[in-house]
């Protein structure tokens, strides 16, 4: 990496993305004198956890700063208030990296200049080194800016590059906002348990196990989801009954096609 107390890597956001990426990066031994965190309140938590690792942090970007990469994790309405403040440390080779939900290229441009932008759309997995993070490079980014990233989101997970902006807001549906979705599964099936008449913390003990058992099968078989599901379903047995109601042209699809249509068009909305 070439960051360093001169040029150090700002994190702008120490909020629940920004410190899962920073907590991901630091357990795979990124250099910490190299980072600044710039977080306005952090919480009594934060800061112990940066005293810890001795991680300079301060409210604003300290005068001076001339960083060499600006992650930028702040929630998307409040950006208007919060670029003017940063472009004092944004030089012309400064790489620009916005994990936020719907503002788009030009509201960078607009507050740094022509300087390199990646907008990446990551998730909350990437603290157990698990995320999965999609990037979209404006033309301004080289060849070793994309490289250095690249290895920086690899540090967290599996990385993927997306050919059009307008593909984000279409990633941030499915994968930005989906642990969401998983853990949502996960309460349901543990409620489901519970009306079913089992002790509720029985029942969101296995639901727990199952959703994250389940994940780490996926993870490590070869098969589809598809195969893995039909690996459960005995003919005419237990699960067949439960995937009749699942399946049926009611049930989970049509429900996850909603939920990603409406995830996409919030995030079209906060573009403004
Ligand atoms: N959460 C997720 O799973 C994902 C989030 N994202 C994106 O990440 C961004 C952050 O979301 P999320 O982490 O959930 O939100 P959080 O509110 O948890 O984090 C934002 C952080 O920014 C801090 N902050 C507020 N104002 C400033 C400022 N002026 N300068 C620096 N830091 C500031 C907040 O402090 P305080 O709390 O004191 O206001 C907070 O710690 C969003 O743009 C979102 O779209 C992308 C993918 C997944
Ligand atoms: O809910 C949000 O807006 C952010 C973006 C993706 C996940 N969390």
């Amino acid at each position: 990496m070439r960051f360093s107390r001169e040029r150090p890597f700002v994190i702008v956001g120490a909020g629940k993305m920004g410190g899962a990426m920073l907590a991901g990066w630091l357990s795979r031994g990124i250099d910490a004198a190299s980072l600044l965190v710039v977080d306005p309140n952090p919480s009594d938590d934060l800061k112990a956890f940066l005293a810890q690792h001795g991680i300079v942090h301060a409210p604003v970007v300290p005068a001076g700063t001339r960083a060499a990469l600006v992650l930028i994790a702040v929630k998307p309405q409040i950006m208007g208030s919060v670029l003017p403040g940063l472009a004092p440390a944004v030089a012309p080779d400064t790489l620009v990296l916005s994990v936020a939900a719907g503002t788009p290229v030009r509201a960078f441009e607009a507050a740094f200049g022509p300087v390199p932008i990646i907008r990446a759309m990551p998730n909350t997995p990437a603290m157990v080194g698990r995320g999965v993070t999609a990037l979209f490079p404006t033309p301004a980014v080289s060849d070793p800016d994309r490289a250095m990233v690249a290895e920086l989101l690899s540090a967290v997970g599996s990385v993927e590059w997306l050919t059009s902006e307008d593909q984000i807001d279409l990633v941030t549906a499915v994968s930005g906002s989906g642990p969401a979705y998983v853990f949502l599964m996960a309460e349901c099936l543990a409620e489901a348990g519970r009306k079913a008449g089992l002790p509720a913390d029985l029942a969101a003990r296995l639901a727990e196990a199952t959703v994250s058992g389940a994940g780490e099968l996926l993870f490590r078989s070869d098969d589809t989801p598809a195969v893995l599901r039909q690996n459960v379903t005995s003919p005419n047995g237990t699960t067949a009954a439960a995937l009749s109601v699942l399946m049926a042209p009611d049930g989970l699809q049509p429900l996850m096609d909603a939920a990603v249509s409406a995830a996409a068009q919030r995030a079209r909305e906060l573009a403004g």
